[in-house]
Formats: structure tokens, sequence, C-alpha cells
């Protein structure tokens, strides 16, 4: 599936037009991690279709959602841009990013230089740079650019040999364990608690995937996370915001 997704995503990236830059005010992604008073960071993602579940929310108001996830107390939002296989749209950054003052996440398969510059233009935070996606090297251009540009970048990693690779070029600022086998979809926690090891100390370190219940909170924060990336839990709860009381409980910083 992920050569798949590659695949159409070539394609698009062939005819990418770069949209006029929206006047948006940055906000750090990184500090708004650092700076949770959450038990750890959330970001919380706007997802209405995975090509592992299908559709995940039939009636789905991408702005409502994510002022749902602010007043319920994330740390950041994540948007999905991948039209093909999430039914993402990037218009939804512009248009979340106005709505709210959280740091937003652009969650897409970057591949092209252009898709970090169209990430500036059209107002994300943060990009993903996928380290099963790109070669070490080309990862390290694209974080180069992407942070002259004033973006952050979450470095995802699905092993401890990929990490490996990364940090004999450079040490990521912001590294996410990918609890979800990209191939296969096999989603275990026994992901992040593996690869802990491998972080280095100064990086943050994001559990991504996967996570439905606080005890899942407090096993991924008992392996070192310091921040979750959640979708899917969030967007079957009944509301948002009642999805990250159940996350996190009363603790759950509003
Ligand atoms: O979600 C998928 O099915 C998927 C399949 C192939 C590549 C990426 C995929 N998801 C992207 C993500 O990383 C997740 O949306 C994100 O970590 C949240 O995961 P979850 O809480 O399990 O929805």
């Amino acid at each position: 599936m992920l050569n798949k997704i590659i695949e159409t995503k070539k394609e698009e990236v062939a005819q990418l037009v770069l949209p006029p830059k929206e006047s948006v005010k940055p906000v750090s992604f990184f500090n708004a991690l650092q700076n949770t008073k959450n038990e750890v960071a959330l970001i919380a993602e706007v997802k209405k279709a995975s090509p592992s579940k299908g559709i995940i929310k039939g009636n789905f108001d991408p702005i409502q959602i994510a002022k749902e996830y602010e007043s319920g107390g994330a740390d950041a939002i994540s948007v999905l841009t991948d039209s093909r296989y999430f039914q993402g749209k990037r218009e939804y950054i512009p248009a979340i990013k106005k709505a709210v003052s959280l740091p937003i996440l652009r969650k897409d398969f970057i591949i092209d230089e252009n898709q970090v510059l169209e990430s500036k233009l059209i107002g994300a935070d943060a990009i993903l740079l996928i380290a099963e996606v790109l070669e070490a090297s080309k990862l390290y251009e694209f974080y180069q650019f992407a942070t002259e540009l004033g973006l952050d970048c979450l470095v995802e990693i699905h092993s401890s040999e990929a990490l490996e690779g990364i940090l004999s070029i450079f040490t990521p600022k912001i590294i996410g364990v990918n609890n979800r086998n990209l191939k296969t979809f096999e989603v275990t926690l026994e992901q992040t608690e593996t690869i802990t090891s491998y972080i280095p100390e100064e990086s943050l370190f994001i559990s991504e995937s996967g996570i439905f219940t606080h005890d899942d909170i407090l096993r991924v924060k008992k392996a070192g996370a310091k921040a979750v990336l959640v979708g899917e839990s969030l967007m079957r709860a009944e509301t948002p915001a009642q999805g990250i009381l159940t996350l996190f409980g009363a603790g759950a910083a509003q």
C-alpha cells in the first residue's frame, strides 16, 4: 500500500501548482508540545478516512473538529491533506489555521521540495517527513529547507535502523515513532517501547497511532514519549472534546 500511495503522490507532485501565500501567523509546533499542561502533549488529528479503516468520520466538518480540539485541550492539530487515500484537502489547513490559534502539522507524504514550500504557503507550522519514504540524505535536505522556511519537522520512523541512518547525519528536534506498520497496517504500542532507547535525549519524542485509552497514554508515557499523535479514537468519539476527556480523564488541560 505504501508503494501505491507514493506512486499516486508522484503523479500529484508532477502536477502541483503552488498556491498564493496565505496571510496567517506562524505558531511554534515544537514550543506548543514542550509547554503542554497535559500529561503528555496531544497532537489531535483531523482525519476523515484512511487506507486501513476506510471512512472513519461520516459527518465530517474539519473546522468544527479543530475548534473542539482546541477547546478540549489539544496542544496542536494534525491535518491530513492527502486526498486519494485519506480524503483530506490542502485547503483545510488555511481554513483551520484561521479558526484556531494552535499550531498545525501538515500530515502528508512529502517526496518533493515543492511540497515543503507548498506547506509553508498554505499556512502549516510543521510538516511530516517519513523515513520509510525518504532516503536519510533527502530527508535532511527537506528538513533544512523546511527549517529555513520556519517550519518544524516531525521526523517519523518505524525502525531503529532507519533512525540510526538519520542520526548518522543529524539529530532531529522532533522524532515520532509510528506504531502503525505502513506496509501491513499492523498497529502495536510495542513499537514505541522498542525504539525508545534509540531516541536521543535532546529530541522531543512522539508516539503516533493506535492510542485509544488512558492506559495507552500511560504506557507510551512510561516508555518515554513526551507527546502523542491521535486520530481515529478522537474521530470516533461522540464529540472530539469527549474523545480528549476519554484519553486524559479529568486531567485534560482545557
Ligand atoms: O492511518 C492509516 O491507515 C495509514 C495508512 C498508511 C499510512 C499512514 C496511515 N496513517 C497516518 C498516520 O500516521 C495516522 O493518521 C496518525 O498517526 C494517527 O493514527 P491513529 O490514531 O491510529 O488514527
